[in-house]
């Protein structure tokens, strides 16, 4: 089956030792690191920003996949492609002119990502999909981690699989929230290349061994 690439969410690590949590993913299996940034707008909660974005860029060379639940995330592309960013992920939801945003970002010289939540279906991504590197299925509302899989994500999976297969295109299909050892081997095998996990991955015992251990499903 295809590689599979778990991106842990910095939102669940210790803020006060990013550095250590850094360098723990650093050392750890995982490709990427994913970012949650949060408005208090778009989301019922506020994360962190460009500081904390910096922050990790200067501790580790990983890809870094930023998630961006903000409304209007044009306003804010180029600083988060300055701030080190490798893949800006915006929500369907937030964006009033979508296909601008995307080129937006490819213009700014990251890759291009779409998010789109629980609620949201996979055929709102039609028009765009040819133009992305990633689509991005939430399987908990944003706004928070820790939260309840749900379990339609399963069959979204599945679907988003089949409209990114008739483009002919390499894209990643990514999922967020919820993700644990449970579910990472159905989404997987739905279609996912990209797994989130976020609280599963720190409060484990040993989060470098949780990492390989979801890694180790593809
Ligand atoms: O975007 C997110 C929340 O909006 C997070 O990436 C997600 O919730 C990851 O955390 P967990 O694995 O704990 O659910
Ligand atoms: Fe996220």
């Amino acid at each position: 089956m295809e590689k599979l690439i778990i991106a842990p969410s910095i939102l669940a690590a210790d803020f006060a030792n990013l550095a250590q949590e850094t360098n723990m993913l650093n050392e750890s299996a995982a490709a990427w690191i994913h970012i949650d940034v949060m408005d208090g707008v778009f989301v019922p909660n506020i994360s962190f920003g460009f500081p904390v974005l910096e922050a990790v860029r200067k501790h580790t060379t990983k890809f870094l996949d930023c998630h961006l639940m903000i409304e209007k995330p044009e306003r804010y592309i180029a600083q988060f492609a300055a701030s080190g960013a490798n893949m800006i992920t915006v929500h369907a939801e937030a964006c009033p002119h979508l296909h601008r945003t995307i080129q937006q970002i490819k213009s700014e010289g990251c890759l291009a990502g779409v998010a789109i939540n629980p609620g949201t279906p996979v055929s709102i991504l039609e028009d765009v999909i040819g133009d992305l590197d990633l689509a991005l299925i939430m399987s908990v509302n944003p706004g928070f981690g820790g939260q309840k899989f749900i379990s339609n994500a399963i069959q979204k999976t599945a679907k988003l699989k089949a409209l990114i297969d008739s483009t002919g295109k390499d894209i990643y299909l990514e999922i967020d929230g919820g993700v644990n050892q449970v579910n990472a081997g159905a989404l997987h095998h739905a279609g996912a290349n990209v797994l989130v996990a976020g609280s599963f991955v720190f409060a484990s015992a040993d989060p470098k061994a949780t990492i390989q251990e979801l890694v180790s499903l593809a």
